[in-house]
């Protein structure tokens, strides 16, 4: 009986230390391994003015969007631009936006023949400026293969059709759309801000966005932060995260394009050498491909956007990317398998244009390619070079440097980012549903790039939300936007435009709700 009654102690001691040591475990596990991401946390006040559209304003935002998208601005290469629909955009600006036009504080100013600055005059000029970027030319859109004409505007199923409906007249109109809905509102800015809508981003911005950031700088304007196009709200893009994550642009990426050629002596096809032009320029674009540059995950933003939705991660991924010092190796394998996610964690090689012969039974002369590489924040211009020589390692092939330039550098993203706070704020008042907002890589090139000197705190990123199948959409077919989502953005942008009025960020504390 003694025997049985220790036997019972024992096994309901062990009973409890088992759950105790369960418990404890949990706990640890709750604190060190599936810990949540650092970060910032937001302040509770709300914008003065809701953002309550009437059906007249609803038709308005939806016609001024469409009407922009039916002017053809497209740009085709750095020297054939539609100057003619540029100069109609300027027009067309002018009469859909009157409150923006008219009002005494904002200063409208045509920048390098297309492009258009404003300066909104705050009532605080203690209060450091800040800017919203955004371009009105398209690249080119085929007739074939679009549900609707690319310049047709056509409303289809509750969304917009056409070339620049998310790239990105969405925000060059999207931005004025809400300042004309604030001013008439009677809304009175505290802080300044400028709007810069590029003519050429899409051949690099050197005539707009670069004049327009000139002319700041001689200004001697300092921005607190610039918000650009570059990344969004990402909804499915993630295997293991169900929820849509604003995922915003703290970079991006450096680019690269490097024209090679080779030169030989043409001749007649019947007595060929061993070798033609064509052969050996094709043997060293083949070996760019197979031998791609080095995976550099680990090296740059991309570990903190996974450290920052790590407890997004259904189990046991959450488990993973809370641990990346012991698991990157796996991570990183798994990322490169999508070229989405690739392009995330190296230099990417793309080549992009191949041409050579003129007759069938023409040796040819010469053979031309155009590889565009994508740099990785942790790389420079000059390494991505020296790593192309040595794997073409071919004297025949001539390489060109064209368009070069480094990453930009890295935005801050901390509890005192101005920016990186206001966003929280405007996401958490207009996204209800975003359950994170992380840093990431903009895995293009911006016209964000030109500002460098005026901001350490450049940002990426449109308030949409995009599933993989719209990000295929981007400079591809059937480009389109839903009515719903556009509306969001313009109600994203305003209240922005208020939340950007805070005096300084309130110290944070421990009961703030935190993204
Ligand atoms: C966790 C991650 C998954 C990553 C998936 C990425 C999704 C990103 C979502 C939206 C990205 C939209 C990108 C739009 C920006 C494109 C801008 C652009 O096309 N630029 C051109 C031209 C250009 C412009 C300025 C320059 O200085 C150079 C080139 C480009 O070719 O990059
Ligand atoms: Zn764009
Ligand atoms: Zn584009």
């Amino acid at each position: 009986m003694a025997g049985r009654l220790r036997g019972a102690a024992l096994a309901g001691c062990l009973g409890l230390c088992g759950t105790a040591l369960a418990l404890l475990a949990v706990v640890l596990l709750r604190a060190y391994v599936l810990r949540p991401a650092p970060g910032p946390r937001v302040w509770g006040r709300r914008p003065e003015l809701g953002f309550e559209l009437s059906a007249r304003d609803r038709r308005e935002l939806k016609e001024a969007l469409r009407g922009a998208i039916k002017i053809q601005t497209v740009s085709f290469s750095p020297d054939d631009q539609n100057t003619t629909a540029l100069a109609e955009f300027g027009n067309y600006i002018k009469k859909v936006f009157p409150a923006v036009f008219s009002a005494k504080f904002i200063q409208h100013e045509i920048i390098g023949e297309y492009s258009h600055l404003f300066t909104v005059q705050g009532s605080d000029p203690q209060l450091t400026p800040y800017m919203l970027l955004a371009h009105m030319d398209v690249v080119p859109a085929s007739q074939e293969g679009w549900v609707a004409p690319p310049f047709s505007a056509e409303e289809r199923g509750g969304f917009i059709y056409g070339r620049g409906t998310m790239d990105n007249k969405n925000s060059a109109i999207g931005i004025l759309q809400a300042l004309e809905f604030l001013l008439r509102k009677d809304y009175r800015l505290r802080r300044s801000f400028y709007i810069g809508i590029g003519h050429d981003e899409e051949i690099y911005g050197h005539k707009g966005a670069r004049k327009i950031a000139d002319l700041l700088e001689a200004r001697g304007v300092k921005l607190s932060f610039l918000l650009d196009e570059g990344s969004a709200i990402l909804d499915g893009f993630i295997k293991g995260i169900k929820a849509p994550v604003a995922v915003i642009g703290i970079t991006e990426k450096g680019a690269l394009t490097v024209k090679l050629s080779v030169e030989k002596e043409p001749g007649h096809s019947s007595a060929p050498p061993k070798e033609t032009s064509i052969g050996i320029l094709a043997g060293a674009l083949s070996r760019l491909e197979q031998n791609p540059m080095p995976n550099m995950f680990g090296h740059g933003p991309e570990i903190r956007t996974l450290e920052h939705l790590a407890s997004e991660f259904t189990f046991p991924l959450n488990l993973i990317m809370t641990n990346l010092w012991l698991f990157s190796p796996i991570v990183s394998r798994i990322l490169q398998q999508m070229p989405s996610t690739n392009a995330l964690i190296r230099t990417t090689t793309a080549i992009t244009m191949f041409n050579a012969g003129i007759k069938t039974n023409i040796i040819p002369p010469s053979a031309k390619a155009t590889v565009n590489f994508r740099i990785h924040p942790s790389q420079k211009a000059e390494e991505v070079l020296e790593i192309i020589k040595t794997t073409i390692a071919d004297d025949r092939v001539k390489i060109d440097v064209q368009e070069t330039f480094d990453p930009n550098p890295i935005s801050p993203w901390d509890n005192q980012a101005f920016g990186v706070q206001i966003f929280r704020r405007t996401l958490l008042d207009v996204f209800p549903e975003v359950s994170s907002v992380a840093p990431g890589i903009c895995i293009a090139n911006t016209d964000s790039r030109h500002f460098a000197k005026l901001t350490d705190a450049i940002y990426l990123f449109n308030p949409l939300i995009i599933k993989p199948d719209d990000f295929l959409r981007i400079h591809g077919l059937n480009e389109r936007i839903s009515v719903e989502g556009y509306e969001k953005q313009v109600e994203f942008l305003y209240q922005l435009i208020q939340n950007s009025d805070i005096k300084k960020l309130p110290e944070p504390h421990a009961n703030s709700h935190e993204l």
